[in-house]
């Protein structure tokens, strides 16, 4: 089975362009969901998140507020990699458990989508590397668009992960996602092809 790493910064588009592989086919293991679910009550993150950070950071139904988390963390990097220290191992667990289950049915091709990728060192797990890559102005503008941050929020966020720059030269193929949302198709479309994924 060959497995693509798809990764980028907050925002760059990776949703975007996951969704264009769903729809071509390919299955994706999504990290973003999976640090979703691991994290729901009673599980074991949950309960060492809690432990760690207090129950202010809880809703008023108990679940974890996120909003009032990412404040906390993306303002300390302590806290960030803490929480990343209690969040990741189980992440890594469930994307295992999913691309196996992906294998098993006869899946030739699976990506995984991880925001983290090379902050993370998870390139072990992926045959091939797809970047996909704005530059930090629309990075910022389309981050703030989409989850109505500030512009301090919004640069916390983008300086808690390695600068997208710099990852293009860790990737195989570079995804610029700067134009229309079809010219960034097209060139996944290439890619797949090259690599014979379609
Ligand atoms: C801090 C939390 C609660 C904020 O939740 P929120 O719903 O606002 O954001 P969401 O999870 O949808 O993430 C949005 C984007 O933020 C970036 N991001 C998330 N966590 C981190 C992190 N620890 N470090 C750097 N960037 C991160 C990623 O680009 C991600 O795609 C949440 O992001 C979290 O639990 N993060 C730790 C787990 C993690 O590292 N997830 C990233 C994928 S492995
Ligand atoms: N080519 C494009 N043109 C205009 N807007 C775009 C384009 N690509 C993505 N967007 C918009 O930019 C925002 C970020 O894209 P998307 O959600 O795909 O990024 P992401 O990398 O998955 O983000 P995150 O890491 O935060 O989950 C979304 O609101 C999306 O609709």
């Amino acid at each position: 089975m060959m497995i693509i790493g798809l990764t980028g910064g907050i925002a760059s588009g990776k949703s975007t362009v996951s969704n264009m592989i769903k729809e071509v086919g390919i299955p994706v293991v999504d990290a973003d969901i999976i640090a979703r679910e691991v994290v729901q009550k009673g599980e074991e993150a949950y309960e060492k998140i809690v432990d760690h950070f207090g129950t202010e950071i809880l809703s008023d139904d108990e679940s974890i507020d996120r909003p009032k988390l990412g404040a906390i963390v993306f303002n300390n990097e302590e806290k960030r990699l803490s929480l990343n220290g209690i969040v990741h191992p189980a992440i890594r667990k469930k994307m295992l458990t999913e691309i196996k289950q992906y294998k098993q049915v006869g899946n030739k091709i699976v990506v995984l989508d991880i925001p983290l990728l090379f902050e993370s060192k998870l390139t072990y797990m992926v045959d091939k590397i797809i970047l996909v890559y704005v530059d930090q102005e629309i990075q910022k503008e389309r981050l703030i668009k989409r989850d109505q941050f500030s512009d301090e929020e919004a640069k916390a966020r983008i300086a808690s992960q390695m600068p997208l720059v710099e990852k293009i030269e860790l990737a195989d193929e570079v995804i610029h996602n700067h134009g229309l949302k079809e010219e960034t198709k097209q060139q996944l479309l290439k890619i797949l092809n090259k690599w014979n994924c379609l």
